[in-house]
């Protein structure tokens, strides 16, 4: 039986003072935003002009919704699926099972709430409520992340994480002790991460939009424009819903406040703020301009799902005719490395697509404001380091083979660049 003993895994995030910083920064940064982005300044580098009371921030119809929106959510999540997927292997050899019928939520919700919009639910009133819904959603989180942490503390040694047990307990707290925290076969990272948030997301851009069009008469064609790419790449993501479970956050990084707060709360509330910014100052765009920017979003889609789909297609089945021909190097473990196609451009091509859609997600809304270019900020920032994570990961794993990728495919994430 493996040991239950602090793990000697090298700390992240600037070990306990680094996270105990976060868990103050993080919700702080969001309600920055949320009052930025509504604030006639819009500053992103100011700070806010008045601080929201209690009042302002606490509201039980705003916890009720969050409720009601996390018991459909798991009601659909728990609808008969499709496809059941297994995961990769695990310590102890064994797999997970995991539905794939997020797609099918995202459709059903929509149902519903097209459905419920008809006989008169007032969507247009979700903006009004950002400030409540995402202060209940954080106190939601840290509740949620300490259940979990007391429910690590009984797990068995074979189900932690190797990051999130190091014996400092904020930073496991903040990291996630248990890998795969189950209740029955409910998975709860697994429905967390591609679920609440991904899909309320949508839905508050959707609300966004309605409320412009019930201001101004119609929505603007920013508003349509950041809508319609948002909605694809959350679409995306649920359709393509199985290739989540290769990713680091489901085979390598427990389940703690980290990704309970980045699911349910991050996710919507800072996700949507070029959105919640166009509401509040509106953008003129032209059509020229709109088209180039669907150009650039096209052109960021178009390498993100092709290096995304090549490297599943690989992983699943290295003789499928789509990636057959592809250059490979071997590695000592028995897997192979790709090293020409997407990933014989740059190390991470999945990211370079993501950070252009990224800026083309921003540029709708004019260049007046660096408030709705914090995403692009964010992200180029998050991708730079899960990048330095996954290298010492794939050194570790790979060795020899990683070092000969690196020689070959010398740049990261921009060619030439970086
Ligand atoms: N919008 C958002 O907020 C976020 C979006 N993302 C997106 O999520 C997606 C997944 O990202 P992420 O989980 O970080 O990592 P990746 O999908 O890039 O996966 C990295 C893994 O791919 C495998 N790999 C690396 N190089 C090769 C190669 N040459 N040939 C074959 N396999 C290789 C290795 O795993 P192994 O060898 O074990 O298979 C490595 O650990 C990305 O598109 C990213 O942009 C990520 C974070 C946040
Ligand atoms: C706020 C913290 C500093 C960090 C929180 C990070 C999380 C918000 C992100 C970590 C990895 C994510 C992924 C997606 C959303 C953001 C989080 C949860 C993803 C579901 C977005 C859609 C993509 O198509 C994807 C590839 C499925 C993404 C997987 C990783």
């Amino acid at each position: 039986m493996a040991s239950r003993e602090a793990s000697q895994a090298p700390l992240e995030f600037g070990g306990p003072l680094g996270v105990t910083a976060m868990l103050i920064l993080l919700p702080a940064t969001m309600f920055h935003l949320l009052l930025a982005a509504r604030s006639g300044p819009a500053r992103l580098l100011a700070l806010p002009a008045y601080l929201p009371g209690l009042e302002e921030l606490w509201s039980p119809r705003a916890l009720l919704l969050l409720f009601i929106w996390l018991g459909l959510q798991v009601a659909l999540y728990l609808l008969p699926a499709r496809k059941v997927a297994e995961g990769l292997e695990l310590k102890d050899k064994s797999r997970l099972r995991y539905p794939i019928n997020g797609f099918q939520a995202l459709v059903l919700t929509a149902l519903l709430v097209g459905l419920g919009v008809s006989v008169g639910l007032p969507l247009g009133a979700l903006p009004g409520m950002l400030l409540p819904l995402a202060f209940a959603t954080t106190l939601t989180s840290f509740i949620f992340s300490l259940l979990l942490y007391a429910k690590a503390l009984v797990a068995p040694a074979s189900a932690l994480a190797p990051g999130g047990n190091s014996g400092n307990s904020v930073y496991d707290f903040f990291l996630g002790r248990e890998l795969n925290p189950r209740l029955g076969s409910f998975d709860f990272k697994y429905f967390c991460e591609l679920r609440p948030g991904l899909i309320g997301w949508v839905f508050i851009n959707l609300a966004l939009l309605m409320q412009e069009a019930e201001l101004r008469g119609s929505p603007s064609l920013a508003m349509w424009l950041v809508n319609g790419f948002q909605l694809l790449y959350v679409g995306d993501a649920l359709w393509y819903e199985e290739s989540v479970l290769t990713t680091m956050d489901i085979i390598h990084d427990g389940f703690g406040f980290m990704l309970v707060f980045g699911d349910l709360a991050w996710v919507p509330f800072t996700y949507s703020l070029q959105a919640q910014f166009l509401l509040y100052h509106p953008q003129p765009l032209g059509l020229p301009m709109a088209l180039l920017i669907c150009l650039i979003k096209a052109v960021g889609y178009y390498i993100f799902r092709g290096a995304n789909s090549q490297k599943n297609t690989f992983r699943k089945n290295p003789s499928d005719p789509s990636v057959a021909g592809l250059e490979t190097i071997p590695t000592a473990t028995g897997r192979q490395l790709l090293v020409s196609g997407w990933w014989g451009m740059v190390r991470h091509p999945n990211y370079l697509g993501d950070l252009i859609m990224a800026l083309a997600w921003s540029l709708p809304c004019g260049l007046s404001h660096l408030l709705p270019y914090f995403y692009l900020l964010y992200f180029t920032a998050l991708l730079v380091h899960r990048e330095a994570r996954d290298e010492q990961q794939c050194l570790r794993k790979y060795g020899r083979a990683w070092q000969e990728y690196c020689k070959r495919v010398p740049y990261r994430i921009i060619p030439y660049v970086y």
